[in-house]
């Protein structure tokens, strides 16, 4: 059963995404302007007003990379399909996303991902906002466990296919300021039957401050 369900969720966060809530949203920034069609999913991963200068100017550096720099952005949606044979979830209830989970943009997790197959890298560009406070101004232990889980799962999924997390850890070096910009660099460093074995990193977005060091183990449900 518990494998099942782990089926079902990690299939659905993996590379696909349920076309559900209707959408009609405008990015405008200097060069950059999107409308999205009623019918599309909204990809989070775009910038939004509430995205700081360094969140812009690495967001800018990494897309220019993606032109033959070996990185593509990743899509990022608040929903996971669950509408599968079988599934144990009623189909007509919304789910969000835990990292996607807030109406307001900037209030909770703001982030976008880049990966590069060829270095087995997922890296996030990550902006705490203010509902993820833990110690007054700085972010909640928890929702960074959280960025590195998603950063460093996505990663894996991309590489590997459906995975669970069996093991997580982190040294939290230094604390990271609500509002602040951080880059979470993740990379697959081994594979070995059914583990994956990960590690993570978090770094201020001008490199000077390792924030934390982590290693994350995922196991492999299809194979
Ligand atoms: C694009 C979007 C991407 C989104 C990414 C999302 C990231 C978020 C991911 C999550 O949050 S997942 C939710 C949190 N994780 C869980 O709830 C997992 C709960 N645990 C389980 O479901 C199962 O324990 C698990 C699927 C991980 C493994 O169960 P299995 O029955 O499939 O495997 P098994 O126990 O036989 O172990 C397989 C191998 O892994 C090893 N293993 C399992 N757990 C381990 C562990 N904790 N430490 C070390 N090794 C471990 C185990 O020893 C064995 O090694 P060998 O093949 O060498 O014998």
């Amino acid at each position: 059963m518990l494998r099942n369900c782990a089926r079902l969720l990690l299939r659905g966060t993996a590379l696909s995404v349920r076309p559900q809530a209707v959408h009609s949203v405008r990015c405008s920034f200097p060069g950059i302007t999107r409308t999205f069609a009623e019918e599309q999913p909204r990809d989070y991963g775009f910038p939004n007003a509430t995205w700081n200068s360094n969140m812009m100017g690495l967001y800018q550096t990494y897309l220019a990379q993606c032109n033959g720099g070996g990185w593509r952005k990743i899509p990022s949606y608040n929903t996971t399909v669950h509408h599968i044979a079988g599934d144990p979830l009623d189909p007509a209830r919304e789910t969000r996303l835990f990292t996607r989970n807030l109406d307001q943009d900037g209030d909770g997790f703001e982030y976008c991902m880049f990966y590069n197959k060829a270095e087995r890298r997922m890296v996030c560009l990550f902006q705490p906002g203010p509902y993820l406070e833990g110690p007054p101004g700085y972010t909640h232990g928890g929702c960074i466990a959280t960025i590195i889980d998603s950063t460093a799962g996505a990663g894996a999924v991309y590489l590997c296919g459906s995975v669970m997390t069996a093991n997580l850890n982190i040294n939290y070096k230094n604390p990271i300021r609500l509002g602040s910009t951080v880059i979470v660099d993740s990379k697959v460093e081994k594979i070995e039957n059914r583990k994956v074995y990960t590690t993570c990193h978090i770094r201020s977005h001008d490199d000077t401050v390792l924030h934390t060091e982590s290693t994350v183990l995922f196991i492999k449900l299809n194979v």
